[in-house]
């Protein structure tokens, strides 16, 4: 039985800060961004959204696009890193919203969970949720990965950041893509980028923890969860290379794959966490699998010669073929984290449906990525209706749309100083408010639908 994609939504945050003008004012060349890792918007979250209004607005869209009804839904499993509870899911967020807008008990019945492993987590979600549907055929399932990619004003990862969700309707005999029962895993627990609950600053060795055995020698300053990563730019990007490789020889092992097994893709989709990342990281494997010699000296003279072959002609005639519709999309929108991989999908078959190129029947190669850190490197098969899907997602039309905010407001909404919407929302989920009062329901948030 044929498993995969039958339908795709998506909500991007319609506020974007142009690169070119955080570059500006963080004295970056503009270059950099542009030509060397591909960004050119970065879409960010207005003071009424939050994980849970995009995920209920892409959810929403899915539902209503497809008409499809409640009842016929088992599960909806969501991939965020981004969450607003550390006990509450947004899943169950989202049944209560489903519930004001498709009637009482509507969703009565749906099984729904969160699932956290940094940007792989909805692809974890679409794992299991392709295995339930091939257990239980004529069951539909729905995945939503939705995320706020934030990163601390000034740092590396500040250029990298966007807001928003996909929603994936999971169903036998899809309309868009069939995926293979082959997923490769590589699997290692690192400190890439990570969102303590607590971060424990060394001080001094003079203060009165200094004598806690837990601390050893440090006096403990703790600060309370942000929404931020801590992370190491250049290391995350050497353990995603490593995952992916590693995750990648492993597909080829549990397929049996003698040859070249990108040769087999017409299109390869990565998780994107800027639009460049798929090309920066492949060489190696492009290299590798290729055969072609890689030197066996020193570290240093690998490093060059990878270089050399990620600069070369080949090189570029590969990726413009098989990565870089995947691009487009994370240029205007930045990384989604969860959803990029999805994102990076939808974006491959739109600009394959603009070139009117055929996609039916060919293999498209996944190879997903979560810090912390895990690769999953899996395939599918394109199926008929992908060429209606892309055309009546109106994916770059959308994000045409998105306003251009300046310095000053970005500061505001990334600092929460900013009390009012910079841009009124339209037929869409807004946070309402935070309960501050009655004890029993601090911090419940509470959500309405705005016309
Ligand atoms: C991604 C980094 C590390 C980039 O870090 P960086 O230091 O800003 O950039 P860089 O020096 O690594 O690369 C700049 C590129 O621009 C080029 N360049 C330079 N100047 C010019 C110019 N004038 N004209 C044209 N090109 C120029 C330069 O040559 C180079 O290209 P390359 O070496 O590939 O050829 C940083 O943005 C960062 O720390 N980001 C946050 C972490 C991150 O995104 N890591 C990626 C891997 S981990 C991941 O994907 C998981 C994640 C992050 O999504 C989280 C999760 O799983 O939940």
């Amino acid at each position: 039985m044929n498993t995969g994609i039958d339908a795709i939504a998506f909500d991007i945050a319609k506020l974007h800060l142009p690169i070119k003008t955080l570059a500006e004012a963080r004295n970056i060349e503009p270059d950099k961004l542009e030509k060397g890792l591909g960004l050119l918007k970065m879409t960010l979250p207005d003071v009424h959204q939050d994980t849970v209004v995009f995920a209920a607005n892409a959810l929403t869209r899915l539902i209503e696009d497809n008409n499809l009804n409640p009842a016929e839904v088992a599960r909806i499993y969501v991939g965020t890193e981004s969450g607003i509870d550390n006990s509450k899911p947004v899943g169950s967020f989202l049944i209560t919203l489903m519930e004001q807008k498709f009637g009482h008990n509507t969703f009565l019945h749906v099984d729904t969970v969160d699932f956290t492993f940094a940007c792989i987590g909805a692809v974890d979600a679409l794992h299991t949720c392709i295995d339930f549907v091939r257990l239980n055929p004529g069951k539909k399932a729905i995945v939503i990965a939705s995320d706020i990619a934030k990163y601390d004003l000034e740092s590396t990862g500040e250029y990298t950041q966007g807001a928003g969700a996909v929603a994936l309707l999971v169903s036998e005999n899809p309309r868009i893509m069939a995926f293979d029962n082959n997923w490769a895993v590589s699997t290692k627990g690192v400190f890439d980028f990570f969102k303590p609950y607590h971060t424990i600053h060394k001080k001094d060795i003079t203060g009165n923890d200094a004598n806690q055995p837990w601390f050893g020698n440090l006096e403990a300053h703790i600060e309370i969860h942000k929404d931020q990563p801590v992370f190491d730019g250049q290391y995350s990007n050497t353990v995603y290379t490593d995952r992916t490789r590693e995750a990648y020889a492993m597909f080829k092992e549990m397929t049996g794959t003698t040859g070249c097994l990108y040769d087999t893709w017409e299109a390869i989709v990565m998780h994107l966490p800027y639009a460049f990342q798929g090309r920066r990281m492949f060489a190696e494997i492009f290299a590798k699998d290729a055969e072609t010699p890689l030197l066996t000296g020193t570290e240093e003279d690998y490093a060059t010669r990878l270089r050399d072959i990620s600069k070369g002609e080949d090189y570029k005639a590969f990726v413009n073929q098989k990565l870089q519709p995947a691009e487009p999309a994370s240029s205007l929108i930045g990384n989604l984290y969860t959803g990029s991989i999805f994102m990076g999908l939808l974006s491959t078959l739109v600009v394959a449906a603009n070139e009117s190129r055929e996609l039916e029947g060919k293999k498209i190669g996944f190879l997903a990525y979560g810090s912390g850190s895990k690769s999953k490197v899996f395939q599918g098969t394109v199926q008929a209706g992908w060429k209606t899907a892309a055309q009546q997602s109106r994916l770059f039309e959308t994000l045409d749309r998105s306003t251009a905010v300046d310095f000053e407001t970005y500061n505001r909404l990334h600092k929460k100083e900013q009390d009012y919407s910079a841009l009124a929302p339209v037929n869409e989920w807004v946070l309402d408010y935070i309960e501050t009062e009655l004890p029993n329901l601090t911090g419940a948030r509470y959500y309405k639908w705005v016309e």
